[in-house]
């Protein structure tokens, strides 16, 4: 077991009232923007910047590894020295990987991104349980044991998922009713006051059109909602307590492409402010 978790790390972090989490999206136009190519080493520059900015001013990074893995093994290794500098600087960081099959081949993915000592270790991943939330029973044992984390798509911020989030199960639950509700029964030895199993919402929705309801009051252990949506989507961090109510105490915000743009010149300071802004956003959630 580690001494210090993910479940324990982000308490830590939101105690210290810091909820911001920066994507590392190195998308063609951000490359050139920032002076860089769009090739592994702009990507890998990019990622180390970002890293460097967010190290004790934001909870975590949040990689988006398909601008890394479109350079093919170039890109994987650039995305794990980005994972190396993350781990120096002590940031906290989720893999947005995505990934879903059935158990066994889960389970392989699950040992890449959350296996101690494995080139692609990260904190937590994020994952698609459309082959049931039983299919990811292979990170559960890395979780259980290793004190990793992850983020189960539950309603995600782009609008054509509502089809399939909004969509009412055999027992009653919306798709993404039952992701939550799976994720909150989920436990670990490692979970105190946050859970080890959290889910991804998006900040660009009315919640209660998926089911999920944000007037109840934070639960314990909270469970971590990893908000993508705000910046770039039209989403405000300064509204987040208000689409989120009690799941604010556990809210990781994301911001990619809204911070990254402007060049890596004044980055540092795009990272503070949002930081900030989200923080004061969430005071009434506050511990
Ligand atoms: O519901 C989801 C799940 C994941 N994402 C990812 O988050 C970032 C958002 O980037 P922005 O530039 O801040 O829009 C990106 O990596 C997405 O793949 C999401 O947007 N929505």
């Amino acid at each position: 077991m580690t001494a210090r978790n993910f479940s324990q790390r982000l308490g830590a972090e939101f105690a210290a009232k810091r909820h911001l989490c920066v994507g590392i999206d190195p998308h063609a136009p951000l490359l050139a923007e920032w002076g860089l190519g769009n090739d592994p080493a702009g990507a890998e520059r990019m990622g180390r910047d970002v890293v460097a900015a967010a190290a004790g001013v934001a909870a975590c990074v949040k990689p988006q590894i398909a601008f890394f893995e479109r350079f093919g093994s170039a890109g994987f290794v650039a995305l794990e020295r980005v994972l190396a500098d993350a781990r120096e600087a002590g940031l906290l960081v989720i893999a947005d990987v995505k990934r879903g099959d059935i158990g066994s081949s889960f389970a392989a993915y699950a040992e890449a991104w959350l296996s101690p000592g494995s080139p692609l270790e990260a904190d937590a991943m994020t994952v698609a349980a459309y082959q049931g939330f039983g299919s990811l029973s292979g990170a559960f044992k890395l979780i259980r044991e290793h004190g990793k984390g992850m983020f189960v798509l539950a309603a995600t911020s782009n609008p054509e998922a509502r089809e399939v989030q909004r969509a009412v199960r055999e027992d009653g639950r919306t798709v993404a009713q039952a992701m939550v509700e799976d994720a909150v029964a989920f436990t670990s030895p490692h979970d105190n006051h946050v859970n080890s199993v959290g889910v991804v919402l998006g900040a660009t929705l009315t919640l209660a059109d998926f089911g999920i309801d944000v007037t109840l009051p934070p639960a314990s252990p909270a469970i971590p909602v990893l908000a993508p949506g705000f910046g770039h989507q039209g989403a405000s961090i300064e509204n987040a307590a208000e689409t989120f109510g009690g799941l604010g105490w556990a809210l990781l915000a994301n911001e990619s492409r809204s911070v990254l743009t402007g060049g890596s010149d004044g980055l540092a300071e795009r990272v503070r402010r949002r930081s900030d802004t989200i923080a004061k956003a969430l005071v009434p959630q506050a511990v």
